[in-house]
């Protein structure tokens, strides 16, 4: 397909295809695994922390820390009320869409999964990917203006997410017994935030496709706006997938590889994957939040003792090597473990 200014978009959508097809083809069948994919495993219970309160210095703020802390060093996610951003994007015209289309050259933009090698397992998805901090690497041939508000509504989610950010990570800090900007010190003044749009067509085999497929955070921080009515996000934790329930209106925050390396192994990012919904379209929106890729981060000095020795490795540009691990079906983070 050829874009507007005569340029090659790699346009496949995943939603188009699950109009004109009853079962998905085979590039996105999961088999050879042990079991079929268990669409409904138990649920999780993650804490819903209130960080207004913790934002002041009463008994309650202690007792929310400490939830705060037994949540992500079980599970690697809590969850806190915002409310809805617009979703109304993927139900534009397929030639609508497509104005913004991720280019050959270009990892933003709307789009579904490259495809790299002929092996490659695909994600039942279609995303918008958008890079929205620092304010000057913004790439604006991406970002929609139909529906209309798009870039105004992202803008001020952007803002809301930074601020929340800080408080988050303030958080974290405190519920270790560190100083207040120990995580944020390393993240220097202007986080790295990226947006993804995520939308997930119905899909008639959900024992044999993904939504997502298994992976952990290349993140500090995500924010995840989950869909209201639909889930389909499952965890892993002591080796068993749970599902992680919506709360309406509850951002879901996770913990990426690189607060695990921050906290020198006591948050854990927790492996993730979304499963698919035979009736039903899904549509969230997560924020990845990182450092300044020109930074060093490593664990936290304080959290280093010879009961606890150093973990990881002091690393730049962590984004750069969950990338070019994940399509090696690698974890980072094992590259960078001491
Ligand atoms: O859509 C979801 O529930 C999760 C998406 C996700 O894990 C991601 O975009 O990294
Ligand atoms: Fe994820």
């Amino acid at each position: 397909m050829a874009g507007a200014n005569g340029t090659v978009l790699l346009l496949n959508p995943v939603q188009e295809l699950a109009v004109d097809c009853n079962t998905p083809t085979q590039r996105y069948i999961h088999k050879g695994g042990d079991e079929d994919i268990d669409v409904s495993p138990p649920v999780i219970d993650i804490s819903v922390i209130d960080l207004s309160s913790i934002q002041t210095s009463s008994p309650s703020a202690e007792k929310e820390l400490e939830k705060l802390r037994t949540s992500l060093a079980s599970c690697g996610c809590f969850q806190v009320i915002v409310h809805r951003i617009g979703r109304d994007f993927f139900a534009l015209p397929l030639k609508e869409k497509a104005k913004w289309s991720r280019t050959a050259e270009d990892t933003e933009g709307y789009g579904n999964d490259s495809e790299l090698s002929e092996h490659q397992l695909l994600d039942w998805n279609d995303r918008l990917y958008l890079v929205t901090n620092p304010q000057d690497q913004r790439k604006f041939q991406f970002w929609p203006q139909n529906p209309e508000n798009f870039r105004d509504i992202l803008q001020e989610y952007t803002e809301k997410i930074i601020l929340l950010n800080e408080v988050v990570l303030k958080a974290l800090s405190r519920s270790l017994n560190l100083k207040e900007n120990c995580f944020l010190d390393q993240y220097g003044e202007n986080p790295n935030m990226v947006t993804r749009f995520n939308y997930y067509p119905p899909c008639l085999r959900p024992d044999l496709t993904l939504g997502v497929k298994q992976h952990a955070d290349g993140s500090a921080i995500t924010f995840l706006l989950q869909d209201n009515e639909v889930d389909g996000l499952q965890v892993l934790k002591d080796d068993q997938w749970f599902s992680v329930p919506t709360i309406p209106n509850a951002l879901l925050v996770n913990v990426g590889d690189q607060v695990e390396i921050m906290s020198n192994g006591i948050f854990k990012s927790p492996m993730h994957r979304v499963v698919t919904n035979p009736k039903r379209e899904r549509t969230t929106v997560a924020v990845f939040c990182s450092p300044d890729p020109s930074r060093y981060i490593g664990p936290a000095e304080e959290l280093i003792s010879d009961a606890s020795p150093r973990l990881y490795k002091k690393i730049k540009n962590y984004v750069g090597i969950f990338f070019e691990n994940y399509q090696l079906g690698k974890r980072a983070i094992e590259a960078v473990k001491m």
